[in-house]
């Protein structure tokens, strides 16, 4: 038994039945992350970014190898990973406070009702949404419902939080506002986090590692790159910062000059592949 690592990816893969039989989305994912790390995944569209996040929920089953949290091996969802989505999925007809308390009355933690209305104002105090508390989903912006899905997740106080696209959806304004209170938070809590993003300087921003995936299929880990940037971390300093427009730049070149090949070979392909079936199209006309 090995106390090192915290969340373990040992081997990973991935197998999808299809009706063309077995797509082999992942292969040989292998990642070892510490306690408290903010590890962001970022890759071209399809690559498996959300097969590995929920892997890691436990809401997928993985083909091969596995995934073990605190010497326990994950074989199915567990409230010490909360997960996050893009859409946030909070019930419509409880209210942000009701959304936040149903999870934490389902989570197993022996709080009295007073210990449990505490905990919920202070998970929304968290996200800065105690005036909105008593709103229905449908009364509260995309932005404030998805710092309710956040509130929720870290009401439950999981060991690892996981975030698909958290801010994917939200305008650029809102999506800067929650990466600062995300930063806040994690500072405060120091928990473990997984972030599935598309955004370069939102990876870069909030990151201790970004992990950077090939194209698919059998999409693995391609590099790691570890962001040195002291904490707290603010966007507007480190606009100006030759070592935030390194990592920038490193994270750039993965995607679009080492990935970009692959793409364009795939690109051709289909290009051709349409080219004949035009051809044929065109025969048959
Ligand atoms: N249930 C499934 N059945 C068959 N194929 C699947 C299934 N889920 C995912 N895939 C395939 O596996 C690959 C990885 O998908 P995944 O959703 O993990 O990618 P992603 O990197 O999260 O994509 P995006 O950035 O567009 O959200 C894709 O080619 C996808 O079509």
């Amino acid at each position: 038994m090995s106390h090192k690592h915290h969340l373990e990816l040992t081997q990973v893969g991935m197998d999808f039945p299809t009706a063309k039989g077995q797509f082999n989305a992942l292969q040989d994912v292998n990642l070892r992350i510490n306690k408290g790390e903010f590890i962001s995944l970022i890759g071209h569209s399809g690559c498996g970014k959300s097969t590995v996040l929920n892997i890691v929920a436990g809401l997928y089953q993985a083909t091969k190898g596995g995934v073990i949290l605190d010497n326990r091996e994950v074989n199915e969802p567990g409230p010490e990973r909360a997960v996050v989505f893009q859409n946030h999925s909070l019930l419509p007809w409880l209210s942000a406070y009701k959304n936040v308390e149903l999870a934490v009355k389902q989570t197993p933690n022996g709080r009295s009702k007073k210990e449990i209305k505490e905990w919920v104002e202070h998970n929304l105090e968290l996200v800065h949404m105690s005036h909105a508390a008593d709103k229905l989903p449908a009364e509260i912006s995309g932005g404030m419902k998805q710092r309710v899905g956040i509130a929720r997740a870290l009401a439950m106080e999981p060991k690892v939080l996981l975030m698909d696209e958290p801010f994917g959806a939200l305008d650029a304004l809102t999506r800067a506002h929650l990466q600062d209170s995300v930063m806040e938070i994690h500072a405060q809590l120091g928990n473990t986090v997984i972030m599935i993003t598309h955004d370069v300087d939102e990876a870069v921003l909030l990151s201790d590692r970004i992990v950077m995936m090939t194209n698919g299929p059998a999409a693995t880990i391609g590099e790691i790159l570890p962001i040195e940037l002291d904490r707290p971390r603010n966007r507007i300093e480190l606009a100006d910062n030759q070592e935030y427009n390194h990592y920038r730049h490193e994270v750039l070149k993965f995607l679009y000059e080492k990935q970009r090949k692959v793409e364009s070979v795939d690109e051709h392909r289909k290009k051709q592949s349409k080219r004949k079936s035009g051809a044929t199209r065109s025969n048959v006309a």
